[in-house]
């Protein structure tokens, strides 16, 4: 759906004016099939870099590339006739400095349709958010467990516990000073993710974080049970497509080796079959 074609979805000051509201709702999505499920259901929609992890194996999100994200970000907006559409910039198309971050975050946009880019960072990020969103460039940022950096980080572990819950609260400070219309708190503990809601002026999407935040995010196979290959404490299961999907294979496996699929409803007849005539 064009842009011009959808007149009520959602813009980034529609999203921010929300805070402290009924929850936004999110959900990640790479494909059109997916996002056609969830446009109706979800406020705006994340082409997630987890892209990179769910559909193409990479042990982490470092490999993704813009040539991934644009080419899922269109697949997402094929799919897309109400909900927003936000997409991640990936590992070092950014972080180098605003002049970067421009060039690419503009071409995800123009490539894409995207009506917003995430980025991930705090403080660090700051000078770069308030450039892009000068620029015409509405900025989701990203702060708590930034999976870009898990090799600084140690890990895919809880942050901002105790003492360093201060430094998360500075960078929710900075991000929502910077610019941003909204920001993501991923895997950081219930009592900060509840302080920061209550402290900034932006919406808090939640992932690991609060039922307290004014939205949640989680990623769609995981919710789904499609992507088995970890589950982390935050995600809630609400299907088990990965088993069923399993569970059809192998009955067409077993259907074919005993010649039952194809059955004569899905072959065709020799003898072309002439219309009966009219009694
Ligand atoms: N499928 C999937 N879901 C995600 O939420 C997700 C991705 N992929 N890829 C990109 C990032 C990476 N994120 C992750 C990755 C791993 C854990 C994880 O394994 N957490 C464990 C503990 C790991 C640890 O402490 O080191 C957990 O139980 O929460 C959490 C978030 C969130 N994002
Ligand atoms: C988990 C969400 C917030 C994300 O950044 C992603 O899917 O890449
Ligand atoms: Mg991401």
């Amino acid at each position: 759906m064009s842009a011009t074609a959808a007149k009520n979805r959602p813009l980034p000051v529609d999203i921010r004016a929300r805070k402290g509201g009924v929850p936004l709702v999110s959900l990640t999505a790479y494909t059109t099939p997916m996002a056609q499920v969830m446009d109706a259901h979800c406020d705006f929609v994340l082409v997630g870099d987890s892209v990179g992890m769910v559909l193409h194996g990479l042990p982490s999100t470092l490999g993704v590339t813009m040539e991934m994200m644009i080419l899922h970000g269109q697949a997402v907006e094929r799919g897309l006739e109400r909900a927003m559409m936000v997409i991640d910039m990936p590992f070092g198309s950014y972080e180098e400095g605003p002049a970067q971050a421009f060039r690419n975050a503009a071409r995800l946009m123009a490539e894409t349709g995207a009506g917003a880019v995430k980025l991930e960072g705090g403080q660090a990020m700051a000078d770069t958010i308030g450039f892009l969103v000068a620029r015409g460039i509405p900025v989701m940022a990203h702060i708590g467990l930034t999976p870009q950096s898990v090799n600084t980080l140690g890990g895919y572990r809880v942050q901002g516990r105790d003492a360093e819950g201060e430094a998360v609260m500075a960078d929710a400070r900075a991000v929502a000073e910077a610019g941003a219309f909204a920001v993501v708190l991923e895997k950081v503990p219930q009592g900060l993710a509840d302080r920061i809601t209550a402290d900034i002026p932006i919406p808090t999407i939640g992932i690991g974080a609060s039922a307290g935040c004014d939205g949640q995010i989680l990623v769609v196979d995981d919710m789904l049970g499609l992507f088995t290959a970890f589950k982390a404490k935050f995600v809630k299961r609400y299907a088990t497509l990965g088993e069923d999907a399993e569970a059809a294979v192998a009955a067409y496996a077993e259907e074919v080796r005993a010649r039952d699929f194809p059955a004569p409803e899905h072959v065709f007849a020799d003898t072309t079959p002439v219309k009966a005539p009219n009694t």
